[in-house]
């Protein structure tokens, strides 16, 4: 299964959870590409740029796509056109949906060096990419699961109950 979703959703915290309740492997593709390049995301975006990574993303999504087990994306593997093709073509992918609120108090509680998108953003320019991200996330989507009001072992409960 793989887990889509703005950053600050939950995918890499509820993928943990999924693997350690249902004994599969996860995958992290941002902590593949990370282990892959060898320095933290940021870096690689102020070195090489958003385009390239998008390119890295998309190499990675292709790699590990179909492995059993369950993967969490990056919160912008939607952006790309291919990974969107290949998401809507697979079964059990799963959308953590939350408000851009919440979304956005999990961000600026958590560590921010790990998104350079957020980072570089103001306010209201991360709720403007939210909001054009939106309709990607619910195209790609097998189940959209609503996690505003829910903590991460019950987002995984739901999942499990789900599939
Ligand atoms: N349902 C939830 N309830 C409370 N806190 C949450 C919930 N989901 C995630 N968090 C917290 O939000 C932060 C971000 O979570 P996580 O890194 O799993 O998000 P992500 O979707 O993988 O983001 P990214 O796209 O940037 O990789 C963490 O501190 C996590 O504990
Ligand atoms: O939302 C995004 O575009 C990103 C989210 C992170 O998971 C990382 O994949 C990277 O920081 C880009
Ligand atoms: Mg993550």
């Amino acid at each position: 299964m793989i887990l889509i979703g703005f950053m600050g959703a939950g995918k890499t915290t509820v993928a943990q959870t999924l693997s350690k309740s249902l004994n599969i492997p996860c995958y992290d593709l941002d902590k593949e590409i990370i282990k892959k390049i060898q320095m933290p995301l940021s870096d690689y975006f102020d070195k090489y740029g958003e385009t390239q990574f998008r390119q890295l993303e998309h190499q990675f999504l292709l790699k590990y796509y179909s492995i059993p087990g369950v993967i969490s994306t990056g919160g912008g593997c939607i952006e790309n056109y291919a990974n969107r093709a290949i998401l809507k073509e697979t079964s059990n992918v799963i959308y953590l949906k939350s408000n851009f609120e919440t979304l956005h108090h999990r961000i600026n509680n958590d560590k921010m060096s790990l998104r350079p998108i957020a980072k570089n953003r103001t306010t209201e320019e991360l709720k403007a990419l939210y909001m054009k991200r939106l309709i990607y996330y619910e195209t790609c989507a097998t189940y959209t699961i609503d996690t505003d009001t829910l903590n991460t072992q019950e987002v995984s409960d739901r999942i499990i109950a789900m599939i």
